[in-house]
């Protein structure tokens, strides 16, 4: 009997693939969200359990000192702001969970609790935030900041951050509302009380101005990758993404969450870890390979996007490297310092120019049939104990997304590795169901 596991896909708000000439209307045209729309759909249809939304707040210059690169190939800007758009997904959906990202260095808690709270009201209880740091000065000084605070400060601010949230979701009791024309009262005053939070970085008085939502808490998600991140994540997070190297990076980063979040006094369960994969299918192995050596064509192409990539999240500067060496073993990272570490390793001490230009963002390589691809799936989950994959393709295409939910998904399905159908009416309940 096959053990289930969950999909889901780490989603861009930015230009879905708009360099292979197929569907120019999306290349300008995505920015009314309904490229979007459709992708959610077939997901949702194909048996995801979530489409995550990623988010930054800035253009980033970082590499080479100029936006050029980040605009030429559209990395992570131009792109929407994941909050709402949520609101258009989850219309044109049923049950699909879906995960927005919000940073909590610059949203005001009591802005960020009143926007969740209303996302979860109009998705019905399916809404998720995906709770980051962000790791950018370029994105700092958006904000009247020099320079984005330091590593571990940063959680110490987001764990009171998540703390407030928390309060100001429970500040109003889940029977409050009346509705009662015969007393008059709408709204039970005793059941609506103030937080009076005063801590080191927040002092939030409270109560929330909206009503007490589906899931009552939002589902939260988190990619902490640092001793520092995992923490947090594992003290707060009902999800986590994360892409470690290969099948034991995988079993490693799952079993340490899990005894972090039992040392919380929580269940274990109730932490789901995602895998970050980019699946090559096609329909034979043939054809997926030819797939992916049209990919490693591309190797200048794709060592500028892995440039930019690495640059805005890391806010490291590569050029300044001399590309046909390996990472200097000396650099360090004030930004995504966990992921950081990953890929010096995923590098493998090759030179930099050739091991970003055959890169895939991913924990394990997966290239074949829907039949080969379910294969290493399953194995995998067998390996790590459970959970999921969290799908990326950067940029996405709508044949890519055909492959997956058309191609992969049906065959996943047939094996009973996927859910077929949603039980329950809130994201996490459906998160929680096996
Ligand atoms: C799959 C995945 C998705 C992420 N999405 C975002 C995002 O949308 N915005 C963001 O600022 N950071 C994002 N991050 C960065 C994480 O929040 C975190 O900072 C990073 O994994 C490094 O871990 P650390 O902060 O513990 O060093 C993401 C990380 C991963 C692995």
């Amino acid at each position: 009997m096959a053990t289930p596991f969950r999909l889901g896909w780490f989603g861009n708000l930015t230009a879905p693939e708009w360099r292979d000439g197929w569907s120019t209307d999306d290349a300008t045209g995505w920015t009314d969200g309904r490229f979007h729309v459709e992708m959610v759909q077939a997901m949702e249809r194909a048996g995801f359990d979530f489409m995550m939304l990623e988010d930054s707040l800035m253009v980033s210059d970082i590499y080479a000192g100029t936006a050029e690169l980040e605009l030429k190939h559209a990395v992570y800007a131009p792109k929407l702001d994941p909050v709402p758009v949520i609101s258009m997904l989850a219309y044109a959906t049923e049950h699909i969970g879906i995960v927005g990202t919000a940073s909590t260095t610059f949203y005001p808690p009591y802005l960020l609790a009143r926007a969740f709270s209303t996302l979860d009201h109009v998705t019905r209880g399916r809404v998720g935030w995906n709770a980051v740091t962000s790791s950018e000065d370029r994105a700092a000084q958006n904000f009247g900041m020099e320079r984005i605070p330091e590593h571990d400060r940063r959680y110490d601010m987001a764990g009171e951050f998540v703390d407030v949230v928390r309060k100001l979701w429970a500040s109003w009791a889940p029977d409050a509302i009346l509705a009662d024309a015969t007393t008059g009262y709408y709204a039970d005053h005793t059941k609506v009380a103030p937080i009076h939070h005063d801590g080191e970085f927040f002092t939030v008085r409270g109560p929330l101005n909206t009503p007490p939502s589906p899931q009552g808490r939002p589902v939260i998600c988190q990619a902490g990758a640092s001793p520092k991140g995992r923490a947090f994540a594992a003290a707060n997070a009902d999800m986590l993404l994360t892409i470690p190297n290969g099948l034991d990076g995988m079993k490693e980063y799952r079993d340490d969450i899990r005894a972090r979040a039992a040392a919380h006094g929580r269940d274990p369960d109730d932490v789901k870890v995602f895998f970050v994969v980019e699946p090559v299918v096609g329909r034979t192995d043939e054809e997926a390979r030819a797939k992916h050596e049209d990919y490693l064509a591309h190797a200048q192409r794709n060592y500028e996007f892995q440039m930019v990539n690495f640059a805005a999240t890391m806010e490291i500067d590569f050029s300044v490297f001399d590309p046909d060496l390996p990472i200097p073993d000396d650099v360090t990272t004030n930004g995504h310092q966990g992921q950081f570490a990953i890929w010096k390793e995923a590098f493998g001490g090759r030179p930099i120019r050739e091991a970003a230009g055959a890169m895939r963002i991913g924990s394990i390589e997966l290239i074949g049939s829907p039949a080969t691809v379910a294969d290493r799936m399953e194995e995998a989950m067998e390996h790590v104990g459970g959970d999921g994959f969290m799908f990326l393709s950067q940029p996405p295409s709508r044949s890519y997304i055909a492959d997956i939910t058309e191609g992969l998904c049906p065959e996943l399905a047939r094996r009973g590795l996927i859910r077929t159908g949603f039980r329950h009416a809130t994201f996490r309940e459906n998160l929680r169901s096996f």
